[in-house]
């Protein structure tokens, strides 16, 4: 399969270093890092390193493929697709963090799959990523239900030995994802601690509230998730990464804008759609905005 990743840094790098071993990969990236790859090749060390393979190469994005990911962060989204409006490409999947697929669709022809993951990956010098955690791609139709293309992507992922799930309800597993990520995500960035104290920190509550909060406007927007479903999903996710510094928390720390519009930002705006309101997101979002304005960015 001809693929484009289009925003390789840290994630993109990773997932299409490992297409790569199978795959006709191309790497949207900028500046040193997209000179390093062009150069010598890329270098996966970590947990997937054994998968490794150097044959990705970098370009503009103007050719044709027949997968386009997306891994820029959420708030790039827009430029990503403008950028990819000219790339002949079959379908468009993205894996990132917060609600950027009705983005994707709404200025793209190519169908859009939805997609969710759970690798860690950390580019830790320009043509170098690491695999700090080996996780699994769940992706699928946006809408849900079966699709080819989706299997088609599916078997794509494990030729190359990604850890790989098709699932016909990505309505709900995004949602789920969204209700752990305004929880967890926010609450760290603002208190500075590892994912793991909020099993037992004070504030854990407030994680609980904005996964709540999350999980009613899911089913306001028509999609069934349960309170318990939510909550159990984010003390899975807070025992699993108990170790982790989430990746708004690592934004704030190295003074980066962070995803806080497509995660708790997007919670807040759909709630309104609803006449919802949802206070405990308002509240984590304006924080975490005052931060950005602030004297928090670099
Ligand atoms: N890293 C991880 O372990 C995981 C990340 N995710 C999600 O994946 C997404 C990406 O995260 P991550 O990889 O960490 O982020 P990074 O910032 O490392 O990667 C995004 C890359 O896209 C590049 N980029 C942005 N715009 C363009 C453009 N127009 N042309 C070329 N390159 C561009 C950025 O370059 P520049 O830096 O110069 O702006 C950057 O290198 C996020 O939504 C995140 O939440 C999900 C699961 C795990
Ligand atoms: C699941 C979690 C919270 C893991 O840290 C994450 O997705 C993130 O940090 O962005």
């Amino acid at each position: 399969m001809r693929i484009l990743v289009f925003g390789a840094g840290s994630l993109g790098t990773l997932v299409g270093g490992l297409l790569a071993s199978v795959h006709d990969v191309t790497l949207v990236a900028r500046d040193r890092h997209a000179t390093r790859v062009s150069k010598t090749g890329l270098d996966i060390v970590g947990a997937e390193s054994a998968h490794a393979s150097p044959a990705a190469t970098t370009a503009e994005t103007g050719h044709d493929a027949d997968l386009a990911i997306v891994t820029v962060k959420s708030f790039d989204t827009a430029a990503a697709a403008e950028a990819l409006a000219d790339c002949d490409a079959d379908a468009i999947l993205s894996l990132q963090n917060g609600l950027t697929e009705e983005m994707l669709a709404s200025r793209l022809e190519a169908p859009v799959l939805a997609g969710t993951a759970t690798y860690g990956a950390r580019l830790v010098a320009p043509g170098r990523v690491e695999c700090t955690g080996v996780g699994r791609v769940v992706l699928g139709a946006l809408d849900g239900g079966t699709s080819p293309l989706a299997e088609r992507v599916g078997k794509a992922f494990r030729d190359a030995n990604i850890n790989t799930l098709v699932a016909a309800d990505m309505p709900r597993r995004r949602w789920e994802k969204l209700a752990v990520n305004a929880g967890i995500n926010a609450v760290t960035a603002l208190s500075r601690v590892e994912n793991g104290c909020l099993a037992a920190n004070e504030a854990s509550e407030l994680t609980h509230r904005a996964a709540r909060e999350t999980a009613r406007v899911a089913r306001l927007e028509g999609v069934r998730l349960p309170n318990r479903v939510a909550r159990a999903a984010i003390d899975r996710v807070i025992e699993k990464t108990a170790a982790n510094r989430s990746s708004m928390l690592q934004d704030v720390e190295s003074g980066k804008r962070t995803e806080v519009d497509a995660i708790n930002g997007a919670v807040v705006d759909i709630a309104a759609e609803h006449d919802f309101e949802v206070p405990t997101n308002r509240t984590l979002a304006a924080l975490l905005r005052a931060w950005e304005r602030g004297e928090g960015l670099r």
